[in-house]
């Protein structure tokens, strides 16, 4: 099947390529002047990264930087060892920074690539369908700190996306699943054809090569790639919409729930506990009809995501979700629906709603 090309405007436009064997692309991303290429990846991926390199190496001097897989790569001591090694290898501006993996590995090497002497070109081959559905679409990278998840990075846009759906024939089907709570998500904030999607089709058909697979990928970066074009930097939207904030949705909780949990939860499912708890408390501040509320429950739940959760108590959770980014002085602020794709921004919800919401999260719908 043709690769499926789709252009992020702005004042650095670049393509997402979403297709087969696309590593020979790379050179032609990476564009011209580059003499080295670092190449970021997790060692756990093995030989997954071997046609990258081999595609590089026939035109660039390549080195690699292999970092600690999964959550384990985004501390800010391994962002030091990369640019430690940069720094021991000479790497100047007119070099390039290649990631290879899954959303981890993006948000950490598309950090690097933003600091390394104030910001070096990077392309992303994402390997997971998080990764490539939202983490290396949009240019928002960063680190965890003790404090909370995401809290120290920057906005630098690659220079291209490489979204290899071959690559998702190794992913173990869990993670699968996992991306799937973004794909969800973009649902409902923006595309309900999405939604469509997944509830007709039989989600066990969801592989590397089913073409409703593709359709959600497609539909789904469409979604963030409009969304960033209009608000790179999350610096607010206009008539209304919450802007960027929107890609947000559920995250206030969710980023929560994977920081009590020791980053032990997926992102993916930490996203789909999120979402149905701000459905659930929209209900409450009285924006979400009780059949959207539903929706969310049915729609996460059908994709094998969570969708109840027993784990931190409301009192922990609270006080994780008040370094929110969206957090504004003491106010909490939640990206918040008033119907399909109709979304807004609720804040300072009252404590009582948010404990009610959270108490169906832990004992499931009635
Ligand atoms: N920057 C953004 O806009 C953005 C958006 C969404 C999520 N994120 C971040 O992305 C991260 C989650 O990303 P993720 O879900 O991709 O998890 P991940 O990066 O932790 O990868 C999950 C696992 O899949 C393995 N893996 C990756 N590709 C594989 C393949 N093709 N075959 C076999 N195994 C493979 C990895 O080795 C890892 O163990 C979180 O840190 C989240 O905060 C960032
Ligand atoms: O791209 C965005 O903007 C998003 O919010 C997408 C989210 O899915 C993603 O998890 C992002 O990393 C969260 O950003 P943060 O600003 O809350 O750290
Ligand atoms: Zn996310």
């Amino acid at each position: 099947m043709n690769d499926t090309v789709l252009s992020v405007g702005g004042a650095s436009p670049y393509d997402v390529v979403v297709g087969s064997d696309l590593a020979e692309r790379l050179p032609g991303m990476l564009g011209v002047g580059v003499q080295r290429v670092a190449v970021v990846f997790s060692d756990a991926l093995g030989d997954l990264v071997r046609p990258v390199l081999d595609s590089l190496a026939a035109a660039y001097d390549v080195m690699v930087l292999p970092i600690p897989d999964g959550e384990r790569a985004k501390g800010a001591a391994v962002a030091v060892a990369c640019w430690d090694a940069l720094g021991e290898a000479g790497f100047t501006r007119s070099d390039a920074i290649v990631t290879f993996g899954g959303g981890a590995t993006t948000d950490l090497g598309g950090f690097v690539a933003a600091t390394w002497l104030r910001g070096v070109r990077v392309v992303h081959v994402p390997t997971t369908l998080l990764a490539m559905v939202d983490a290396a679409v949009g240019g928002k990278t960063g680190v965890n700190t003790r404090s909370g998840k995401n809290l120290v990075g920057s906005f630098h846009e690659p220079a291209g996306v490489l979204c290899d759906l071959a690559t998702l024939a190794t992913l173990p089907r869990p993670e699968l699943v996992a991306g799937l709570g973004e794909v969800v998500k973009c649902g409902f904030i923006a595309d309900p054809r999405i939604l469509e999607l997944v509830e007709t089709t039989d989600p066990e058909t969801l592989t590397a090569d089913s073409p409703v697979l593709r359709e959600l990928v497609e539909r789904a970066i469409r979604v963030k790639i409009d969304v960033v074009v209009a608000d790179l930097k999350e610096t607010g939207g206009f008539g209304g919409h919450p802007g960027r904030e929107v890609l947000n949705y559920g995250h206030t909780m969710a980023h929560a729930i994977e920081r009590a949990e020791n980053y032990g939860i997926r992102h993916g499912e930490a996203v789909a506990l999120g979402c149905v708890y701000v459905a659930e408390l929209a209900s409450r501040a009285g924006t979400l009809a009780p059949q959207i509320v539903a929706r969310h429950h049915a729609a996460f739940a059908r994709v094998g995501l969570p969708t109840t959760y027993d784990g931190a108590s409301f009192d922990e959770l609270h006080a994780a979700m008040k370094v929110d980014k969206k957090t504004r002085g003491s106010q909490l602020r939640f990206v918040v629906l008033s119907d399909l794709a109709v979304p807004t921004v609720l804040a300072g919800p009252s404590e009582v709603d948010l404990r009610s919401a959270f108490d169906v999260l832990v004992g499931g719908r009635a």
